[in-house]
Order: C-alpha cells, then sequence, then structure tokens
C-alpha cells in the first residue's frame, strides 16, 4: 500500500504535484499517518503542497539538441503576456518573414564543411545520431549539398532557407541524404524536430517537376488535419515549381478514376482509410508510385489502421518503390513489422529513442477525482497557471463534449475538436487555435500526431494518455521547434498502474523522477491488454451542481452554448467545404 501513496503523493519527487490537505481523505485510504499528518496546518505538516509541487522550471536545452538555436536567440515563450502572445500569432502571417529573415541572420553565420568518413563520427556524436544499416550515406550538414553533391536543381537547395529554415536539423542532416541516395529509411526523432521536411525535400528532387505521370510519390498520414498541413509544407516548399499535390477527400475520389484528371498530380496525401476506399472502389492507381512515406508509422501499423496499411502497401507495386518510415515514437513491435517489408533499409534514431522532447517540462498532478480535475483545471485559471494556448486532451469524443460544456462559462476562450464534427468545423477550429482567437482547445487523440501549432505553451493531459506512445505525441505539440513548453498531466487512482511508464519517459526525456517510482511494478499482461481494448472508466465530466446555484450556473451554461452554437453555424453557412 505504502508505494502506492507514493506513486499518488509523489513525496519528495520534482515532478510530482498533490495537494495533501485537499486530498486528505485519499491518504487516509493509502497511509493513515500520512493522512492525519497532512490534515494539519501547512506549518504543522512540515511542508506545503506547493513545496512539494514541481517548479516546472524550463530546461535548458544542451547545444546538441539547440537544433533551432532558440537558446542562442533567448526565444522561449516563458513570460509573455497574453496580449502579446495574441498580437504574435496574429502578425505570425505577414511576421513570419520577418521571423525568417531574423533568424536567416543567425544561422548564415555558421559556415559547414561537408562530412568526410573522417569528421563523419564527431558530426553523429555531436548531433546525437545513430545510424544503422549497410553503406549509410554522410549526412549532410547544409542545404547547399542537395546541389554540390547530388546535382539538384538551385531551387530546391535554396527552398528550405527562403522558407526561414537556414540550417538542417539533426534528423533532417541524416535522414534527407538517405533519401536523397533513394535509399528506405526508418526514422525516429522527436517530435518537433522537422521530421516532416526531411522527406519532402527528397520527394521534391526525386519527382524534380510536374510530369503528367499520375501519382509518383504517397504520403499517408492518420488524420485528416495532418495530411492537409503535410500539403501546406510541401506547396510552401516547392513554391512555383510545377509539383502537384492532391489531398484525397471523399469529394475529389470519383474524379481521380479518369486516369487523365489522376495525371494531373504528382504527390498524393491521405489518410490510410480514405485511400482504402478509393482503392476498393477502384477509383485511385498507386502501380506509379515509387516513394512512399507513412507518417507517424508506428500508429499506422497499429491495430485499427494496420489492415488498411497493408493493402496500401500491396497497392504500390511499383518494383523501385521506396518506403521511409518516420515518427518520434518506434516502439520494437514495430521496427519489426517495418524489416518485413522494407528493403535494406537504414535505421536512424535522433536523439534518445521514444524519448519526450527534452524541451518541455513535465509535471504529474494527483486530482483525487473526476471532479478533482475541473478544480485542478479552475485553480489554473484563477492563479494565473493556465497560458494560453493550451491544448486539454482527453481520452473520448464524449468527454470531450462535456468538458467543453464546463468549461464553456468559465471566462474563457475555448472551443473543442473531434472527429465527429463537420470538417469544415474542424478547420475553422484549427484556424482560430492559430489565430489566438481560442485561447483553450479541448481535443481528442485526433490532434495528438503531428500537428504543428508552433506557439502551443501548455498541454494537459486531463483524462491520463492510454499508452507511452501518446504521451510522447500529446505533450509533443508544445515546445515544438526549439522553444519551451509545459505538459501537465493528471492522474487519480484509477491510472496508478499506468504511471511507471510515464515516469519512464520523463525520465528519459530528462526530468527528476523519484527512483523508487521507476521501479514500480509494471502493469501486469491482463491491465495492458484491458488498456488498449478499452480506455480506464471514468465518471462523467462534471462539477458539483446539486445546489441552487449549481443550477442556475447550468442555466447560464445552456444559454451560453445555445449562443455558442448559432454564432457556430452563421459561421459554417459562411465557410467553404474541405472535404
Ligand atoms: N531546419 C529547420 N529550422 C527551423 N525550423 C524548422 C526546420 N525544419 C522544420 N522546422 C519547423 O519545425 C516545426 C516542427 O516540424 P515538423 O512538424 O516537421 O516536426 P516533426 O518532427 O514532424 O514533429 P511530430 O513528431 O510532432 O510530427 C515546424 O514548424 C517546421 O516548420
Amino acid at each position: 500500500m505504502s508505494d502506492t501513496f507514493r506513486i499518488l503523493t509523489g513525496s519528495g519527487s520534482s515532478g510530482i504535484s498533490f495537494d495533501r490537505k485537499r486530498f486528505s481523505e485519499d491518504v487516509g485510504i493509502f497511509n493513515p499517518r500520512a493522512a492525519s499528518a497532512s490534515s494539519q496546518p501547512a506549518s504543522a505538516a512540515g511542508s506545503s503542497s506547493s513545496e512539494k509541487a514541481a517548479t516546472g522550471a524550463s530546461v535548458q536545452l544542451p547545444s546538441s539538441l539547440d537544433f533551432f538555436g532558440s537558446a542562442r536567440r533567448g526565444k522561449g515563450a516563458d513570460g509573455e503576456d497574453l496580449r502579446g502572445q495574441k498580437k504574435r500569432r496574429r502578425l505570425q502571417g505577414a511576421g513570419d518573414e520577418a521571423r525568417k529573415s531574423e533568424e536567416d541572420e543567425d544561422s548564415h553565420t555558421t559556415e559547414s564543411e561537408p562530412l568526410t568518413r573522417s569528421t563523419a563520427g564527431a558530426f553523429l556524436k555531436e548531433k546525437r545520431l545513430k545510424l544503422t544499416g549497410t553503406d549509410a550515406p554522410l549526412p549532410l550538414t547544409a542545404w547547399s549539398e542537395i546541389k554540390s553533391r547530388w546535382n539538384g536543381p538551385s531551387w530546391l537547395s535554396a527552398a528550405p532557407s527562403t522558407c526561414g529554415f537556414a540550417t538542417p536539423t539533426p534528423i533532417q542532416c541524416a535522414a534527407t541524404s538517405i533519401l536523397l541516395d533513394d535509399r528506405d529509411i526508418l526514422a525516429g526523432a522527436p517530435t518537433g524536430s522537422g521530421k516532416t521536411l526531411a522527406y519532402l525535400i527528397p520527394i521534391l528532387f526525386h519527382l524534380r517537376e510536374h510530369k503528367k505521370e499520375g501519382f509518383r510519390a504517397l504520403i499517408v498520414a492518420p488524420s485528416r488535419e495532418l495530411a492537409v498541413q503535410i500539403d501546406g509544407q510541401l506547396a510552401k516548399l516547392a513554391g512555383r515549381n510545377e509539383i502537384r499535390t492532391c489531398v484525397l477527400t471523399k469529394a475529389n475520389q470519383a474524379n481521380l478514376k479518369d486516369k487523365e484528371a489522376a495525371k494531373k498530380f504528382d504527390v498524393l496525401i491521405t489518410t490510410p482509410l480514405r485511400l482504402v476506399h478509393g482503392l476498393d472502389a477502384g477509383e485511385i492507381d498507386l502501380t506509379n508510385v515509387r516513394h512512399l512515406v507513412l507518417d507517424e508509422a508506428d500508429r499506422l501499423l497499429e491495430d485499427g489502421f494496420l489492415e488498411q496499411t497493408d493493402t496500401i502497401l500491396a497497392a504500390c507495386s511499383h518494383p523501385s518503390l521506396r518506403k521511409a518510415l518516420f515518427s518520434a515514437t518506434l516502439p520494437s513491435g514495430v521496427e519489426e513489422m517495418a524489416k518485413s517489408f522494407q528493403l535494406d533499409a537504414i535505421r536512424v534514431i535522433a536523439g534518445v529513442k521514444d524519448a519526450a522532447t527534452e524541451s518541455i517540462s513535465q509535471q504529474l498532478t494527483y486530482v483525487g477525482s473526476e471532479e478533482g480535475k475541473l478544480h485542478a483545471v479552475r485553480s489554473m485559471i484563477h492563479e494565473g497557471k493556465l497560458k494560453p494556448p493550451v491544448l486539454l486532451f482527453v481520452q473520448s469524443i464524449e468527454r470531450a463534449r462535456q468538458l467543453f460544456e464546463e468549461l464553456i462559462y468559465d471566462g474563457l476562450h475555448v472551443d473543442v475538436i473531434h472527429g465527429e464534427r463537420p470538417k469544415a468545423q474542424r478547420d475553422s477550429v484549427i484556424d482560430a487555435f492559430k489565430r489566438g482567437d481560442v485561447w483553450v482547445l479541448i481535443c481528442t487523440e485526433l490532434l495528438a500526431r503531428g500537428i504543428d501549432f508552433k506557439g502551443v505553451r501548455l498541454v494537459i493531459n486531463y483524462d491520463f494518455p492510454q499508452s507511452v506512445q501518446s504521451y510522447v505525441h500529446r505533450i509533443g505539440r508544445t515546445g515544438r521547434a526549439g522553444r519551451t513548453g509545459e505538459a501537465v498531466t493528471f492522474f487519480t487512482k484509477e491510472d496508478g498502474p499506468y504511471l511507471r511508464s510515464v515516469a519512464n519517459i520523463m525520465k528519459a526525456s530528462g526530468c527528476e523522477v523519484p527512483e523508487w517510482m521507476l521501479k514500480l511494478k509494471k502493469p501486469s499482461q491482463n491491465q495492458r491488454k484491458q488498456i488498449n481494448k478499452r480506455p480506464v472508466d471514468r465518471q462523467a465530466v462534471k462539477s458539483a451542481a446539486g445546489s441552487s446555484q449549481g443550477r442556475r450556473i447550468a442555466n447560464k451554461r445552456s444559454q451560453m452554448i445555445e449562443a455558442s452554437k448559432a454564432r457556430q453555424q452563421q459561421h459554417d453557412a459562411g465557410s467553404e467545404e474541405v472535404e
């Protein structure tokens, strides 16, 4: 029992927070002696809960991890007030250019020499890159090598810098050269470290120009939102060069049946399900695809997507098909599976495999119960700790709706996104969040992977994530592109058996975690199977509202929800459907 008590109270840890006074009853459940101590005034009990809570201090990046030179520029988002943030985000569109030139100025100061066999070892060590496989090409150290080493077009070797990315990140150094050499690759690198560019540049290199041959490259991603984002990045990189991309939708799928219409495109970007529908209907032809990318590969090779991914692999029948797999997490089962369909692949790992990004300060907070979660969010609001923009993850669509209905009257600019909202609404919510009009976005696993909101300062795991992969990807929505970020994960008694794995991740990414927590019993096979099949059962999200005040609040809330729905409908009527 005392171990469980320690799990929940996190005594002595710097990454755990537990309010002993509020949860004195829970303390009693696990350790009656501690309960009596905790019910005394803080001074008598020895130390206050806040003293035990994590400091959440931002992490100083070691130079090898400061991919983007942000530490050098002192560009952390910490300390910026809300108005500053909003203004910054509004200006981001037009301001991107200004930021780019500022970044360019900095990054052009370092001239890098192409590597040789004798200098490569030190480079790999400095960039914390591990390469395995036969005849791995030397990593590139500057974009100019696309032209000097691979004889690529000038516009392509200039494209990353034109987009503001003057210096390649470690994963880009290694993975881009492997793909330029036209090899299969399995690549693991932290969230927000620039994996997308690492595979997009080689696609542009191999395709060069629009050839009217139909799809020659295929990028598969687990959500439509991510597919749209990849398309945007590809368009930026390609600039005016005629590479034509298509994000597959229900609306355009049937048109692609016409071979002439399909010839208008070079790159297909899609979710697996949409593509399999197209393949089943005989509307999509993948026989000409030479470059296949599975982005978030471990997710695509998991139950739920595996069958579809299999169908897609079978449909890409070109004899010189190259397969690239990218993710921030690559469980060993996925690596094994990859070996079964990749050919002489090179494996690249940047940093510590499967770890969370080191610039994210992580904290676990015991909240006692479902009501305790709402209480904790509201305390964060009142204490000014809820620094927007915030992403708030819950485990189901139903809970996302419930939480939205609770928070909408708290004076926050809050919205919710999940797979059951119509696509136009999802797009407009994402735009509003990017603009800064939505401060707190409640979301499901839909937004856990790949989505690049640069300025997110805080991720709250309102519901404990159901796997370590989910944890790493969810918190990876903050601390991107060299910025700092914060992640707070709530837990209750029900989550106890799964704490150990998150504690391990926290430790691997440089957070202090007490030794005893890492030594907790692993969840049994049965517990793991259970959580894979069905998430933890939780009470509905709601605050105690039996009183007349509660009813008054509830009435006010439903009026506000109705008004918000009406506004949304008005807005949707004017917005365009994407799919
Ligand atoms: N070389 C670079 N220099 C500066 N910024 C970059 C560079 N390459 C990419 N970025 C920016 O870094 C951010 C993160 O990139 P990206 O979305 O590709 O990360 P990722 O590694 O795919 O993350 P995730 O695992 O979450 O999908 C993006 O905003 C991107 O524009």
